[in-house]
């Protein structure tokens, strides 16, 4: 894990009188409702040149009638250049607040400053819909996660919503490539690792490719990304048109939103993703209807999270728990080591009481549940 990312979360509790209403409405097309809950940032990241400031340019022009601010970071020498890049309409019109970070890499030496910003856009929050967070195309989107992700005892005035990665369809098999057999680790890696959107963007220029192949093409870089993280939304693109309903207001860091538990509870995952690439990065899938012993799973997980025991370092993780002794179902969200399980609501009696966690983490050795000691949550073993 790196130094940077020790942060706590506090650091962004910026507004302590600010009303807790849903902020689920701002994206619903009901512009009349007044909502003036937590703010939602979502982080844009995603490889140099793959499409980051299109999609910020898209977000803004798209018909939404909402106010945005966008905070920019960018390296010292592409001071300005970023900026003009994204089309701000006639006279700024298109944009609430422009934040410029210009001290360097957003996940390490900007983070004070990133704070001061948040803090000074939160004080207009009453004219803000929305933030958008474009990183500069080498930062690793794993320390913005674990400052901006708060749980809900915590009351902010700002949330994170969602990470969107957006990558680039025709060079991405090459940047994954890239350092696979170097020390360096590629951010590529980690930029899909914690996507909750994966934007495949530039599908046209895979498209023009061999004609017959491309639908294959682009279905093989889908699977790529799903080996990764098979918890990411992917959507395919042309100039980062994508529907605006589906990129933002996700609240994807809310253990409250049933949502996104219930689709996990649905989905066939297999009990262990086999790569078909070697990657170090993977998803890994624990399936099994035993109940778990709520205090034992906090210890698996800290081994997991705080002390990356058994050869893994994990980025993400979500899951649904059947835990012992109780008639509700439980979620679990972490964040590298940030981590939360909340009581969501009752198992419905139609309903398989089971747990399934998704492990999202880069580890040297073979993924196997045996490794990492699953079996110790268990109430019976297994
Ligand atoms: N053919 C094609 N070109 C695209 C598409 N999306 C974006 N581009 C072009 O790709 C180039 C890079 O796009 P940007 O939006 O600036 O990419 P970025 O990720 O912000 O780039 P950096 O800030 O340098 O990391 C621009 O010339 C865009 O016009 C697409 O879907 N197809």
């Amino acid at each position: 894990m790196e130094e940077d990312d020790e942060a706590p979360p506090l650091a962004v509790r910026i507004d302590e009188t600010s009303d807790r209403t849903e902020s689920s409405r701002r994206f619903s097309g009901d512009p009349g409702v007044p909502d003036r809950g937590p703010v939602g940032i979502t982080i844009i990241t995603g490889y140099l040149g793959a499409g980051k400031s299109t999609l910020v340019n898209y977000i803004l022009n798209a018909q939404h009638g909402k106010k945005f601010a966008v905070i920019l970071n960018e390296f010292g020498e592409e001071i300005g250049v970023e900026r003009a890049m994204i089309n701000e309409g006639e006279g700024g019109a298109l944009i609430e607040e422009w934040v410029e970070l210009a001290n360097g890499c957003v996940c390490c030496t900007v983070k004070h400053s990133l704070v001061q910003a948040l803090e000074q856009l939160v004080q207009k929050k009453e004219r803000l819909d929305h933030i958008l967070l474009e990183t500069t195309g080498l930062a690793n989107p794993a320390p913005l996660a674990s400052i901006l992700w708060l749980d809900d005892q915590l009351e902010s005035a700002v949330k994170l919503d969602s990470i969107i990665t957006v990558v680039d369809a025709k060079n991405l098999r090459l940047q994954l490539d890239e350092h696979r057999e170097s020390a360096s680790f590629p951010e590529a890696f980690l930029q899909i690792a914690f996507a909750d959107v994966v934007i495949l963007n530039k599908v046209d220029l895979v498209s023009r490719e061999g004609l017959g192949l491309a639908l294959n093409a682009v279905e093989d870089l889908e699977n790529e990304i799903h080996d990764i993280n098979s918890l990411a939304m992917v959507i395919r693109t042309v100039r980062c048109q994508v529907d605006l309903c589906k990129i933002l207001d996700r609240q994807a860091y809310d253990a409250r939103r049933v949502a996104h538990f219930e689709a996990l509870l649905k989905e066939d995952r297999s009990v262990s993703t086999p790569n078909r690439h070697d990657y170090n990065v993977r998803t890994l899938c624990i399936c099994e209807c035993k109940e778990v012993d709520l205090s034992k799973v906090r210890l698996w997980l800290e081994d997991l999270l705080w002390e990356s025991k058994y050869n893994m370092d994990i980025y993400r993780c979500k899951g649904v728990l059947n835990v012992h002794n109780s008639e509700e179902l439980h979620t679990l969200q972490a964040v590298r080591e940030l981590y939360e399980i909340v009581p969501l609501r009752k198992w419905m009696p139609e309903e398989n009481k089971m747990n399934k966690i998704v492990l999202i983490g880069k580890t040297t050795m073979i993924f196997s549940l045996h490794l990492i000691h699953v079996q110790s949550i268990f109430v019976c073993n297994i």
